[in-house]
């Protein structure tokens, strides 16, 4: 049987173990952290994931979907809080029923981890940092961290060498889940004709946390809530031990200049989100400003997709996108589908399925980067907006009508396995049908007063009846 060589035991990598398990081949996965089933605490992004269709399917094509939603909490709808801190408006995400997941990225992570180890044909190899890769040799070097628990960001020094021994790695297939500092990206950085792209917004995050009420949900549980404040937003995910995740997103700028304190990140968040306030509790806000720093998000893009004749990209390493649709681990993990199916077209082809892969998905990735972005605008802003609630009332509308036929946007990323790419192309014929349905009213309303108005005209000009 083949051998592949996984960079990286985080979602996208974990889950590429459970296919390769499946498969029967050797399955080898280096990760640089330590075992995080064995940890009291991670560190790092938590950002709450929300399950959708890709993911899902995925995760059926390995057993585990029934698990894991049954772990997680669904959501149905938006629910957008005004900021009076009382009144609320009520977005459902698509058809009755139709909801996304709220899970916890840790525990995901280790459910994935043992089922992929439950197969005797897969190792993994924690404390183990890979460092770069060779293209003509097809190996990666890889270097273990016995003595490093630590895992340096970036501006952090690096691990003493003395502590650490490398090796080099053959394998048939060289799959990189290493994350959005991917190190076998970088090191395929003069590849060429190797496009890439990055960019870090201009908004960070802070995470902060709602306890229980009572050993109760302190907020509705089933529903994605939501504070959009026109540049910056709130948002809040409820868990399944009865707490919310809460986040909030501002540009750099807002940070330092309303949140550099005590006084005026408490002022802050009372004036603009009074129900959340007091629910987080004002010595809990304080506290966390006064540790956290607000991180950066990056959105970065390059193609191909694919090395040589056995190096591929997923995940983070190959398109890491904002957060602000829910679509990263969902595109990850059907990323890592897409792969599978055209390996059972290309069972004898590595070289060919590679290149294959890149055809396929390069664009659908570079689309959810975009639609990532975009999404984002919505949630600060646009569900605000008479026009964008009226857009959604009638894509509703006509998705009631013709279910086949017309999709909703969000729908479509969301509740469908729709190519990305294909997505943003319907939406493009909706836009045009709506811009002219839009326009046959404005003509019909101009014609239809300048009707009236001249028959009253007229009416005016002739005498009564009653007259002759
Ligand atoms: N909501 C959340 O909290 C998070 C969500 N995600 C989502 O999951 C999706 C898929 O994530 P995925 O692509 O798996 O990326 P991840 O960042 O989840 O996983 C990459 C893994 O590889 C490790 N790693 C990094 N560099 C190396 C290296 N040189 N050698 C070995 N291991 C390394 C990372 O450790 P380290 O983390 O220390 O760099 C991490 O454990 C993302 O698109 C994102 O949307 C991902 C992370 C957090
Ligand atoms: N998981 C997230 C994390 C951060 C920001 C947004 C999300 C979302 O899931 C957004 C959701 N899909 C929405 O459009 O309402």
């Amino acid at each position: 049987m083949p051998t592949v060589i996984i960079a990286g035991a985080g979602l996208v990598g974990a889950l590429n173990a459970c296919f390769f398990a499946q498969r029967g081949w050797n399955v080898q996965v280096y990760e640089y952290r330590k075992d995080i089933r064995t940890m009291a605490h991670v560190q790092g992004r938590s950002i709450n994931l929300a399950l959708s269709q890709r993911g899902k399917s995925a995760l059926e094509a390995v057993g585990l979907r029934e698990y894991i939603v049954n772990q997680g909490v669904p959501m149905y709808a938006r629910l957008v809080h005004n900021k009076d801190g009382k009144t609320y408006s009520r977005q459902p995400y698509g058809r009755p029923g139709e909801h996304i997941v709220s899970i916890n990225r840790r525990h995901l992570n280790e459910v994935m981890i043992t089922q992929a180890e439950k197969c005797p044909n897969v190792k993994f190899f924690f404390e183990h940092k890979v460092k770069n890769v060779d293209v003509d040799k097809g190996s990666i070097t890889v270097q273990s961290l016995a003595k490093v628990s630590r895992i340096p960001r970036p501006g952090q020094s690096p691990p003493r060498t003395e502590d650490t021994t490398e090796q080099t790695i053959q394998g048939d297939l060289i799959i990189a889940c290493d994350g959005a500092y991917s190190a076998v990206r970088r090191s395929l950085m003069t590849f060429p004709r190797f496009n890439y792209s990055q960019e870090y917004i201009e908004h960070g995050y802070v995470e902060l946390n709602i306890l229980p009420k009572s050993d109760e949900f302190a907020l509705e549980e089933n529903v994605f809530h939501l504070w959009p404040r026109g540049h910056f937003t709130l948002i809040a995910l409820a868990n399944k031990d009865k707490t919310f995740t809460v986040t909030i997103f501002a540009p750099f700028a807002e940070f330092e200049k309303h949140m550099s304190n005590t006084t005026d990140v408490l002022n802050f968040f009372r004036e603009n989100f009074p129900d959340a306030y007091e629910l987080l509790g004002r010595d809990h806000i304080a506290d966390t400003f006064s540790r956290v720093k607000p991180q950066p998000l990056i959105s970065l893009k390059c193609a191909p997709h694919h090395f040589g004749d056995n190096i591929l990209l997923m995940g983070d390493a190959a398109h890491a996108m904002v957060p602000f649709y829910g679509q990263g681990m969902n595109c990850g993990f059907e990323d890592c589908l897409v792969y599978s199916d055209i390996l059972n077209q290309y069972p004898m082809d590595i070289p060919r399925s590679l290149k294959e892969y890149s055809r396929v998905r390069v664009k659908d990735a570079h689309t959810i980067n975009d639609l990532a972005m975009y999404n984002y605008e919505e949630l600060r802003d646009l569900v605000n907006h008479t026009s964008y609630k009226l857009r959604k009332k009638f894509d509703m509308w006509l998705n009631r009508i013709m279910p086949e036929t017309w999709i909703p946007l969000y729908s479509m990323v969301t509740f469908s396995r729709i190519p990305y790419s294909k997505v943003v192309e319907n939406r493009r014929w909706q836009d045009k049908i709506v811009s002219r349905f839009n326009k046959i009213i404005c003509t019909s309303t101009v014609v239809g007063v300048i009707a009236v108005a001249s028959f009253a005209a007229y009416r005016q000009k002739i005498p009564p009846f009653n007259k002759f």
